[in-house]
């Protein structure tokens, strides 16, 4: 269990500055996402909190004490990759127990640790078997279970499902949030998918070049974005972003509508537009549609609608929805 403070952090390699003022405050037993594109400095901030990056500026405290020059032992947090790095010679127990054994912990001990954890994950059917003869998944819950043995104060999960498929990547997803709620600990997960950010995270941490664009919890951030960037980022599928004059006539320079905020077919339209693409997912229908000289619209529809490729279609924003930013991205008020 463990609060952590960042205050003024940056990190710089050489001349390149990677992180930029980082200030967070993160209480103790909170789920918190670290989302951004590519490059943006998540897993670097992960890995100074761990201790395996060095602070270049500012504090990280950890329950209130200065912890910048802690060794990741002292620091007592766990850290589960995206890769397993398991050893393919042990079998699964003696995975879990392996950094327990090497600080010289009584084998009863050991044992009854490694049960507590194949029990919260439900590996105690795989206790005997090789890291060779398991799923995907399988994998990652012993990964996760030799973090866990350690009963350490705070989580650190860099990516962990990036390897699996579609399907155990919702399952495991579900099931590390209820390891959360069962465990309590304060986790700290690093993810460039936004729908894990928004289905795990008690609050979201938006990083974008180095910066912290937005703090906030899931509908926080999807309802109220704090800049374009946040807007465009969070939601699936993306908001439609939509500038020049039309925006203008919005009194904005960007307009952000969400597909499911847009209405096709309206008696009085907006813009007249072309049908260029349609997929039905069952629970709902994505409708992709041209206007001449402005782009591409999304529109998400509940249920079953059909649309033949090519017809035009009337389409409207739902007004009270929409999104309006200034030249440099921030929000207009709402
Ligand atoms: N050892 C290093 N030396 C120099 N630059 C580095 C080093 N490690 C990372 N960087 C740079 O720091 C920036 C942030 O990298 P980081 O790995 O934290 O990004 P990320 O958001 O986790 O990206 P990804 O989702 O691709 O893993 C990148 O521009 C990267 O090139």
């Amino acid at each position: 269990m463990a609060n952590l403070e960042l205050k003024n952090v940056h990190k710089s390699y050489g001349a390149v500055e990677v992180l930029k003022d980082i200030n967070l405050s993160i209480r103790d037993g909170e789920f918190v996402v670290f989302v951004g594109p590519s490059g943006c400095g998540k897993s670097t901030l992960l890995r100074m909190i761990a201790g395996l990056e060095d602070i270049t500026s500012g504090e990280l405290r950890i329950d209130g004490a200065l912890s910048n020059k802690l060794t990741p032992k002292q620091r007592n947090i766990a850290m589960v990759f995206q890769s397993y790095a398991l050893y393919p010679q042990m079998t699964v127990a003696e995975n879990m127990g392996f950094s327990l054994s090497l600080e010289k912990t009584p084998k009863a001990e050991i044992s009854r640790k490694v049960m507590a954890a194949a029990e919260a994950l439900k590996l105690e059917p795989l206790l005997e078997r090789k890291p060779g003869q398991l799923s995907g998944g399988q994998r990652q819950r012993v990964a996760i279970g030799r973090a866990i043995v350690r009963s350490p104060r705070l989580f650190l999960l860099d990516e962990p499902l990036s390897n699996l498929d579609a399907a155990l990547r919702s399952e495991t997803r579900v099931e590390i949030s209820e390891l959360h709620q069962r465990l309590a600990t304060t986790m700290i997960y690093v993810t460039h998918d936004q729908v894990e950010a928004m289905t795990m995270a008690d609050r979201i941490v938006v990083l974008n070049g180095g910066r912290i664009e937005q703090v906030g919890s899931p509908m926080e951030l999807y309802n109220n974005p704090a800049s374009e960037f946040v807007a465009s980022f969070i939601g699936s599928p993306k908001m439609n972003l939509i500038s020049g004059g039309a925006a203008r006539a919005f009194g904005a320079e960007t307009v952000g509508i969400r597909p499911e905020h847009m209405i096709i077919n309206v008696d009085d339209p907006t813009w007249q537009a072309k049908v260029t693409l349609v997929e039905r997912l069952g629970h709902n229908t994505i409708v992709y549609a041209r206007v001449p000289e402005i782009g591409l619209f999304t529109v998400s529809l509940d249920g079953q609608h059909d649309f033949d490729l090519g017809a035009t279609v009337g389409l409207a924003p739902r007004v009270d929805r929409i999104h309006r930013f200034d030249a440099a991205g921030a929000p207009i008020g709402r």
